[in-house]
């Protein structure tokens, strides 16, 4: 299996980028709206931030979830018990934001949900009926206003040597959300399991957008999209000197949209983070 990137602006590419995320959970997207200036403005001055001090001053708050999270409680995943190599900032709109660098990061927060919300359409239009029929109402409608969607920037450090026995970047998982919306990094690492088994790249050409699928989507339609673990490799060779940038956004349905008989967005939520010790 191989991952194909998508171009946008072709005729058929909601179908063949629905039809990716059906076989694979993931799409590639090139020639997007997504400015790719803006995007590297941000890499670059969210380096500096991860690099200066500054950063120790947002420490994230276990209520509120926004903030700066150290590599020292950086996440574990699902099922493992070594730390990733890596320290994030949580960006709510509602949260803080070092102020030199709101306008980017805000004005990207708003363009990546407006393309989202398309690319939410594109999935509810190649739904098959007997799936589409699960949604409790319109897929953009899940995410419209949502306060819940989580900007996350990551830093992967340089490699020094004197990492914990098997960490790795990231470790496998699946992500909790609908779906998630990712540029494609400042470098290489992303990696998807196939359903043969098998841990392929994903492409990641400067300028193009990943999007996957999580597991409150897989829930909504009965499994038809698969959330599908992906995970973040080190680097080898000369690249272990370089840090890596990326951007993951994760999008969140308003609490209360119920996904399935069992579950609403919140309880859904609230029962993966206690999972994960989070709450
Ligand atoms: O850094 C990446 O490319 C992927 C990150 C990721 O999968 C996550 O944070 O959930
Ligand atoms: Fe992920």
């Amino acid at each position: 299996m191989k991952l194909n990137t998508i171009d946008y602006l072709a005729p058929d590419s909601a179908e063949r980028f629905v039809e990716s995320l059906q076989q694979t959970g993931f799409g590639v997207l090139s020639n997007h709206p997504i400015q790719k200036q803006l995007v590297e403005d941000i890499y670059q001055e969210w380096y500096n931030f991860f690099q200066s001090e500054q950063k120790h001053d947002f420490l994230f708050t276990p209520e509120t979830h926004d903030g700066f999270f150290p590599a020292s409680i950086s996440e574990t995943a699902k099922g493992n018990n070594v730390k990733d190599i890596k320290e994030y900032y949580h960006v709510y709109p509602r949260g803080r934001i070092p102020e030199s660098l709101k306008a980017n990061i805000i004005a990207y927060y708003e363009h990546a949900n407006t393309l989202a919300t398309e690319l939410l359409s594109w999935i509810e239009q190649y739904t098959p009926a007997e799936v589409a029929a699960k949604y409790s109402i319109p897929l953009p409608d899940m995410i419209a206003k949502s306060q819940q969607t989580l900007l996350r920037i990551l830093h992967y450090p340089p490699m020094k040597g004197d990492e914990e026995m098997g960490a790795i970047r990231a470790a496998a998982h699946e992500d909790i959300n609908l779906i998630t919306l990712l540029p494609a990094a400042n470098e290489p690492g992303l990696q998807v399991l196939t359903k043969e088994g098998e841990w392929i790249d994903v492409p990641s050409d400067f300028g193009s957008i990943i999007i996957n699928i999580g597991d409150m989507l897989q829930e909504a339609s009965g499994g038809y999209f698969p959330s599908t673990s992906h995970r973040v490799i080190n680097p080898e060779g000369t690249d272990k000197t370089k840090s890596r940038i990326s951007l993951p956004l994760f999008l969140h349905p308003n609490p209360e949209v119920v996904l399935s008989d069992r579950y609403t967005a919140d309880s859904y939520l609230k029962e993966r983070l206690r999972e994960l010790g989070l709450i």
